[in-house]
C-alpha cells in the first residue's frame, strides 16, 4: 500500500496539496509487487538504531535495492513520514542536494513482520543506501550537540541530555553511533554499541582512523584515508558540499539525524580508484521546522566532523602514484 501522511509540517505553504499530488504522479511510479515475509530480512549492514527481531520492529530489506523502515510508535513515525513527503516535494530544496545526500522516498507500504505476523505494519520505503556495495564499510555518525527538538517533553529532553553529555555529542557536536569495517580478507571489525558510547575525543579519532585502515584487528594504518576521505568524490568533498547547503538552508533543523558513511572495502584501493564512497543523511524522526533560522546545531557538528576527518587526511600516508 502506498499512502500519504497528514501534513504534520506546515513549511510555510511551500508544498501545496496540488504540488504534492503532481509530484507523486511524476516521482512515484507504480510500486513493485509487495514483498512477502520470507523475502524480508534485517539488513546485514545496519550499524545503529532499532533492530528487527522476533519481538521488535526494525528495518528490513529484500535485496531489491529498497530499505523498509517501520513507522515508529507514537507520532514519531508519522512525523518522519511527513518530513519525507514535504522534503521530497519541496521546491526550495536543490535537486542535487536531495539526490546526492538523501535516500529517495517511495511512499509507505504495509508489510508483515516477524514481530507482528498477523498485523501488517506501515513502513517507509526508501532507497537502500548501501545497495551495490559488495563489502560495505559503514559508519553512522549522529550530528549535533543537541539531539532533541525544542518542543520535546521534559522527560525526553532529560533522557537525550544524559546521552549527549555522556557521549561526545556535547563536546564535539557529534557522536559515532555505529561502525563496521571490512578488512581486505573479509574480516569485519564492529565495536559494541556500549563501547562506542564510552568513547572520548581520542577514541573518536581512533575509530575514524580505523574506518579507513586496511590492517585487520585494532591497527590503524589509515592506508585508505586518501582514497575514502580525501580526493575527488571522497567523504571530505561531499561533506563540504553538504556544509555549503547547511550554511544557507533555513527550512529544517535536523535534530538527531545521522550522517551515514559507506564505501566498498572490496572495490576501494589505496590508489583512490573506485570504492563507491557514500555520504548520506538518515533518521528524520526528530526534524523540526527551520523557521528561517540556520540549523546551527547540525552545522556546528558537521564543521567539527570535517575538521576531524581533514586532520586524518593530512596526517595519513600520501596516495601512491598510479602505475604508468
Ligand atoms: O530507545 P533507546 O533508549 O534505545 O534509544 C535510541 C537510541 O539508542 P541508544 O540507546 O542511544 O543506543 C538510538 O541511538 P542510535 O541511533 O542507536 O545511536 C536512537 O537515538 C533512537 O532515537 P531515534 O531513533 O532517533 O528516535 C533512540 O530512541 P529514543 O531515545 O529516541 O526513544
Ligand atoms: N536508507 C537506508 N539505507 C541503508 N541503510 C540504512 C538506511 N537508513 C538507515 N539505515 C541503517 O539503519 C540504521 C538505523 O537507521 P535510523 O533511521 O537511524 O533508525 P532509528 O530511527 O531506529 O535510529 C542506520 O545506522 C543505518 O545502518
Amino acid at each position: 500500500m502506498i499512502s500519504r501522511s497528514p501534513d504534520l509540517f506546515n513549511f510555510r505553504g511551500v508544498v501545496s496539496p496540488r504540488h504534492l499530488r503532481s509530484f507523486h504522479h511524476r516521482h512515484h511510479p507504480p510500486p513493485p509487487p509487495a514483498p512477502t515475509m520470507s523475502d524480508l530480512r534485517p539488513p546485514e549492514h545496519q550499524v545503529a538504531g532499532h533492530r528487527a527481531s522476533a519481538d521488535k520492529l526494525g528495518p528490513l530489506v529484500d535485496g531489491s535495492g529498497l530499505f523498509y523502515k517501520p513507522l515508529q510508535a507514537g507520532d514519531r513515525g508519522e512525523h518522519e513520514r511527513a518530513f519525507y513527503e514535504a522534503f521530497s516535494a519541496h521546491a526550495a530544496v536543490p535537486p542535487r542536494i536531495r539526490d546526492a545526500f538523501f535516500p529517495r522516498f517511495h511512499g509507505t507500504r504495509l508489510l508483515p513482520t516477524q514481530a507482528r505476523p498477523r498485523d501488517p505494519h506501515p513502513h517507509l520505503v526508501l532507497d537502500d543506501l548501501l545497495a551495490g556495495l559488495r563489502a560495505p564499510s559503514v559508519a553512522d555518525i549522529k550530528i549535533g550537540a543537541i539531539t532533541w527538538p525544542p518542543s520535546s517533553p521534559e522527560p525526553y529532553v532529560a533522557k537525550c541530555l544524559a546521552k549527549d553529555r555522556g557521549t561526545t555529542s556535547v563536546l564535539l557536536g557529534f557522536r559515532v553511533s555505529g561502525v563496521r569495517v571490512v578488512a581486505p580478507g573479509g574480516a569485519v571489525w564492529r565495536p559494541e554499541r556500549q563501547e562506542l558510547k564510552e568513547l572520548d575525543t581520542a577514541g573518536v579519532r581512533r575509530v575514524l582512523r580505523r574506518y579507513v585502515s586496511s590492517a585487520p584487528g585494532e591497527g590503524a594504518d589509515c592506508a585508505l584515508a586518501a582514497a575514502v576521505y580525501g580526493g575527488e568524490g571522497g567523504v571530505l568533498s561531499q561533506l563540504r558540499e553538504l556544509k555549503a547547503w547547511f550554511e544557507e538552508q533555513t527550512l529544517f533543523h535536523f535534530y538527531s539525524a545521522s550522517i551515514l558513511l559507506g564505501y566498498d572495502a572490496n572495490a576501494v584501493s589505496a590508489t583512490g580508484v573506485g570504492g563507491g564512497v557514500r555520504v548520506k543523511l538518515v533518521d528524520f524522526a526528530h526534524v523540526a521546522e527551520g523557521d528561517g533560522v540556520i540549523d546551527h546545531n547540525f552545522l556546528g557538528g558537521l564543521c567539527s566532523l570535517i575538521k576531524f576527518i581533514s586532520d586524518i587526511v593530512s596526517e595519513a600516508p600520501e596516495t601512491p602514484p598510479l602505475a604508468p
